[in-house]
């Protein structure tokens, strides 16, 4: 079976929170997106609100939830009490913990999951009395020892951290390495018992060779790629509309 897509919406939130206005409407994004046959959305609110909103919580889950039966929503973040707090009260499908620091640019590391076994312990527990599959970030590098901690504190998958991967767009030969990295932590990771869900950097151009390594991925997360693309192929249409708007015959 196919790895399921989660359309990653903070690009179009970023892309809103330029002005101080409602387009491009998050919701109606996801709703576009779970209409092409997304299996789910994913947001990850981080403190300072740059792009995905905590309002924005709860209209994607009405959306997903009231207009999507079955699909997925899925959050991302730093397990702080202010997160905890925010997922406990919007129950998702899946949270994804990541180790990110508050004033960190973009997600750029898994989960040192030695260094956090007690605290992911308490977290994991924590989210499944209340029901929540829980993901862990992890590098696409992990140990032996690594995967065994991510299940040994609970995690029902980890989230393969795919940036440098994908940060490999122009060097064939370091992306086939990354591939098999990746590959070996999946593989690591199956044998314990637990599910595979990539993200970070991943585009059409990536996704073949890593689902065919990994045939039993369940999930892949996409935005920023995905969004510029969706950019690239409805700019000649939306021009053309703008100019019959002008009165011009197109
Ligand atoms: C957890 C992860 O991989 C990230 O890709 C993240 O969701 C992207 O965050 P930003 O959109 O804030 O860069
Ligand atoms: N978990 C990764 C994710 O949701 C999207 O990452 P990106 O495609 O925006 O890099």
């Amino acid at each position: 079976m196919a790895a399921k897509l989660s359309v990653n919406l903070n690009a179009i939130a970023m892309l809103r929170n330029r002005r101080d206005l409602p387009w491009p409407d998050v919701v109606g994004f996801g709703r576009i997106a779970l209409e092409a046959g997304a299996a789910g959305v994913t947001i990850h609110p981080r403190p300072d609100e740059r792009h995905i909103r905590f309002s924005d919580v709860p209209a994607l889950k009405a959306l997903v939830k009231n207009e999507f039966p079955g699909r997925e929503y899925n959050i991302e973040g730093y397990p702080s009490e202010d997160f905890l707090e925010l997922v406990e009260r919007h129950l998702p499908d899946q949270v994804t913990l990541v180790p990110d620091d508050p004033a960190q640019a973009t997600s750029d590391h898994g989960w040192d999951f030695a260094a956090n076994r007690e605290r992911l312990s308490e977290v994991c527990a924590r989210l499944k009395r209340s029901g929540m599959r829980v993901s862990l970030f992890a590098d696409g590098d992990c140990s032996e020892d690594d995967v065994t901690i991510a299940r040994e504190v609970g995690a029902d998958r980890i989230e393969l951290y795919t940036g440098p991967y994908g940060g490999c767009y122009d060097d064939a030969g370091a992306a086939a390495r990354w591939v098999e990295k990746l590959g070996t932590t999946a593989d690591r990771a199956m044998a314990r018992g637990l599910d595979i869900n990539a993200g970070h950097d991943l585009t059409i151009a990536n996704l073949p060779a890593l689902a065919t390594r990994i045939p039993k991925l369940a999930e892949v997360s996409i935005g920023h790629g995905l969004t510029a693309d969706a950019l690239q192929y409805g700019m000649a249409e939306t021009v053309k509309r703008y100019r019959r708007a002008l009165g011009d015959s197109v």
